[in-house]
């Protein structure tokens, strides 16, 4: 990992990159304190992929802070409030991993959370709490400012004490301009902070447990590789997510020999930023499967201020403005900007014999 330390001034979106940063490490507060908890309250959702108290607990702490601060923007979040609102002892659960978490005396941490939870917004009741797990219900990502959440993205990973990350983008006009990361497992002890501003680089901190600190931030770049073939791989863990046996037709293609690091969630995102791997490949499992904003907008906005480059499989830029789902766009590839142009002809090519040319979107 490349890292040199960067000074604070006054720069646009700095209150925006603060504040999501802080929501994101008070939800990674809770979701460690879920972990270790017996209790996960997990569900299957209506498309068989898992939800816990850590979701939807993540969610309602990130908007409480975001109608705080920013009351007059959009949002657009991963969970709604359904699930709990017909399974009261849940809804009772996730209030109480919150108020545990956040705002009890028992956690040691109540001093500090109490000079910064008005700034980060209080949640007082169960009724607040489901009220704002359903502010993410916007539609329209393509016009003014929308954050766009994911709570808990690789809640499988999360299970099973792997990788996973809270995601939090800020799009403007459809265009990311503000992400941060935060990846409890991933790096250092306790986990990493990432953070990105469009134009100003790509930020590293360690996530803390003090609810109103932020250490100084490190800057990160990608490894600065020039040939496909020193490149590794980062792909994910669940091989219903994206063909594994394609991404072995492009490493050949690519002279890529090293074995892939797997990680799941936006992590791999991460993963790339520090330098941990360079090309990070995600291709369809069934063209049928719309991949979520909320899914890539905090990633891919991480690493292309740290070098990098994201596209979809055809080699042509994420389009965010299409709302909830990418409709322009299938499979995603992230690489070094210094790679990008041999990445993204093996990957097409590849894309285009298997999958068809783009206009059978
Ligand atoms: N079929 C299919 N294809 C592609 N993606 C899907 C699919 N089904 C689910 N999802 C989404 O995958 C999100 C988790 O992605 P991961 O990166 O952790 O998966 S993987 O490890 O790379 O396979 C996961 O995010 P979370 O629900 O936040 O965990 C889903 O939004
Ligand atoms: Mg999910
Ligand atoms: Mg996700
Ligand atoms: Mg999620």
């Amino acid at each position: 990992m490349a890292t040199t330390t960067t000074s604070t001034s006054s720069l646009p979106y700095e209150k925006e990159r603060r504040i999501a940063e802080l929501a994101v490490q008070r939800a990674a507060i809770l979701s460690k304190a879920v972990y270790n908890s017996k209790v996960k309250g997990t569900l299957e959702k209506s498309d068989n992929s898992p939800v816990t108290i850590a979701d939807f607990g993540a969610q309602a702490l990130v908007f409480a802070s975001l109608r705080n601060n920013f009351p007059d923007d959009n949002i657009i979040g991963e969970e709604d409030s359904g699930d709990l609102r017909s399974n009261k002892e849940l809804a009772s659960l996730v209030f109480k991993a919150i108020t545990e978490a956040v705002y009890s005396n028992t956690t040691g941490q109540s001093s500090s959370e109490s000079s910064s939870s008005n700034e980060l917004g209080v949640i007082n009741n169960e009724a607040e709490m489901l009220d704002l797990i359903d502010k993410g219900d916007c539609t329209d990502s393509g016009k003014g400012r929308v954050w766009a959440l994911d709570p808990i993205d690789g809640t499988k990973g999360f299970l099973r004490g792997g990788q996973y990350a809270i995601a939090l983008g800020l799009l403007v006009d459809g265009v990311v301009t503000v992400g941060v990361l935060g990846c409890p497992n991933l790096g250092e002890e306790g986990g990493v902070l990432l953070s990105a501003v469009k134009g100003q680089g790509t930020v590293v901190r360690p996530l803390t447990s003090d609810f109103s600190t932020l250490p100084d931030p490190s800057r990160v770049t990608m490894n600065p590789i020039t040939t496909t073939s020193d490149a590794t791989f980062c792909e994910g863990v669940e091989t219903g997510h994206s063909n594994h046996n394609l991404q072995a037709k492009i490493a050949a293609g690519l002279g890529i020999t090293k074995p892939s690091v797997r990680y799941d969630s936006q992590a791999k995102y991460a993963a790339l930023a520090l330098g941990e791997a360079e090309i990070y490949l995600r291709l369809p499992s069934s063209m049928k499967y719309e991949e979520k904003i909320w899914d890539h907008a905090a990633g891919s906005l991480v690493v292309e201020e740290a070098g990098g480059v994201a596209f979809d499989m055809y080699g042509e830029k994420l389009d965010f403005t299409t709302g909830r789902t990418f409709k322009k766009n299938k499979g995603v590839i992230v690489m070094p900007k210094a790679i990008q142009e041999d990445v993204v002809r093996v990957v097409r090519e590849v894309a285009i014999e298997v999958y068809g040319g783009k206009s059978s979107l």
